[in-house]
């Protein structure tokens, strides 16, 4: 795909953009390869592509410019606003609604925040499309000031934009490179946007982590469930399982599953889908997983393991407690190739039987594997 912001110079986020989509599959599949060195036995799937455009389903826009002119995008190494609003990568649901955004700004006299001098209000604005275009939008904003701003000239922005259905403020009133704060206040609508993928009814809450690529994440939750139901185990774990797309993928009837996630908000979307799937089978709870592992008995192991760390893998001592445990399979999703080779060498007791790369952020040199472990 071509890009006139990358051809401007104007951003350099896509560090792929311009080399034809084949050969950034062969050139992901080739460093994962690399990566995991020769495994003896080691099956390669087809490496999954899905759109090479439109594909990402939540855009984090910084605003700069004034509240006259405001710019979504990114900010330049003096910290200006640089507008991408027109970026090719976001799906189209998003980046149609950015011009309503940028009008609303201005109407509601948000001034955006300013970097060099450390003044002005709205800092982010973040969107999160569903595959049926509805939309949740987040305002990331200092003070209460800004809150109360947005909240009165809400009605208008919903009435010219009824697809968003959710809309919150996050304060951030610190001074810091962060992309939102812990506070978030509820504006507008449902507590959760309803996100399809394959077949699952994830919920998403504002502050949950969820996939990229919605497309691609449903590729990979249906490889997950392809090779859980061919190993057939009577109880599963699903690690760091955010809003619980490998655990509701794993849902067969007998088995037991549990998903375990740092964050408090994601557990609680999470559980919401698995009631309303009516899986009684699939239990989440919210803490830390290298610490809920260490804590377990044998006995209360399962027979499979998934693991979907963020991109510092699982680190030293969960992969040292994986290498003992009483499972009999892992399956193992990275978002860092990097960090699973790794892992991998901290677990000699386990060996990848299957590999499959997944495309999950095309234009980049950034991707999902997800691969299969069985006991060497
Ligand atoms: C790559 S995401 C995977 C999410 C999920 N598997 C999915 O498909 O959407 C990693 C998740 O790990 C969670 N996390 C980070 N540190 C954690 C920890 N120490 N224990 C448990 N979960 C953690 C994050 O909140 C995030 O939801």
């Amino acid at each position: 795909m071509d890009c006139a912001y990358f051809d401007a110079g104007r951003c350099r986020s896509c560090t792929l953009m311009g080399v034809p989509h084949p050969q950034q599959l062969e050139l992901k599949q080739g460093r994962t390869a690399q990566l995991l060195g020769a495994v003896p036995g080691l099956r390669w799937d087809e490496p999954f592509a899905g759109a090479e455009a439109g594909f990402r389903n939540r855009a984090k826009m910084v605003v700069g410019g004034t509240w006259r002119k405001p710019t979504l995008g990114i900010l330049d190494a003096e910290g200006h606003g640089v507008d991408l609003r027109r970026c090719g990568v976001i799906d189209p649901a998003i980046t149609d609604i950015l011009p309503a955004i940028a009008t609303f700004i201005r109407v509601a006299r948000l001034h955006p925040y300013d970097v060099p001098t450390r003044r002005g209000e709205l800092k982010h604005v973040l969107v999160t499309a569903n595959p049926r275009g509805e939309l949740m939008l987040r305002f990331v904003v200092r003070s209460q000031d800004g809150v109360d701003a947005i909240r009165a000239d809400l009605p208008g922005l919903l009435q010219r934009l009824p697809q968003v259905l959710v809309v919150t403020a996050n304060l951030l009133p610190q001074h810091i490179a962060a992309l939102e704060g812990a506070q978030e206040v509820h504006l507008s609508g449902p507590a959760t946007l309803d996100m399809p993928v394959g077949g699952l009814h994830l919920r998403l809450r504002p502050q949950g982590f969820f996939q990229t690529n919605t497309e691609v994440a449903a590729a990979l939750y249906a490889q997950a469930a392809e090779w859980i139901n061919e190993a057939a185990p009577a109880s599963v774990w699903d690690l760091y399982c955010g809003v619980g797309g490998f655990a509701l993928s794993a849902a067969a009837p007998g088995r037991q599953v549990l998903g375990v996630e740092i964050s408090a908000e994601a557990v609680e979307g999470a559980r919401a889908a698995a009631s309303q799937a009516m899986l009684d089978g699939v239990r989440f709870r919210s803490g830390d997983a290298t610490a809920f592992a260490q804590g377990s008995s044998a006995d209360e192991q399962p027979e499979l393991i998934v693991v979907n760390p963020p991109r510092r893998g699982l680190g030293e001592r969960l992969a040292s407690w994986l290498n003992e445990c009483a499972a009999s399979t892992v399956v193992y999703s990275s978002c860092n190739a990097e960090s699973l080779a790794k892992d991998l060498e901290r677990m000699p007791g386990w060996r990848p039987v299957r590999a499959r790369v997944m495309d999950m952020f095309p234009q980049t040199d950034h991707f999902e594997v997800i691969t299969l472990l069985r006991r060497a």
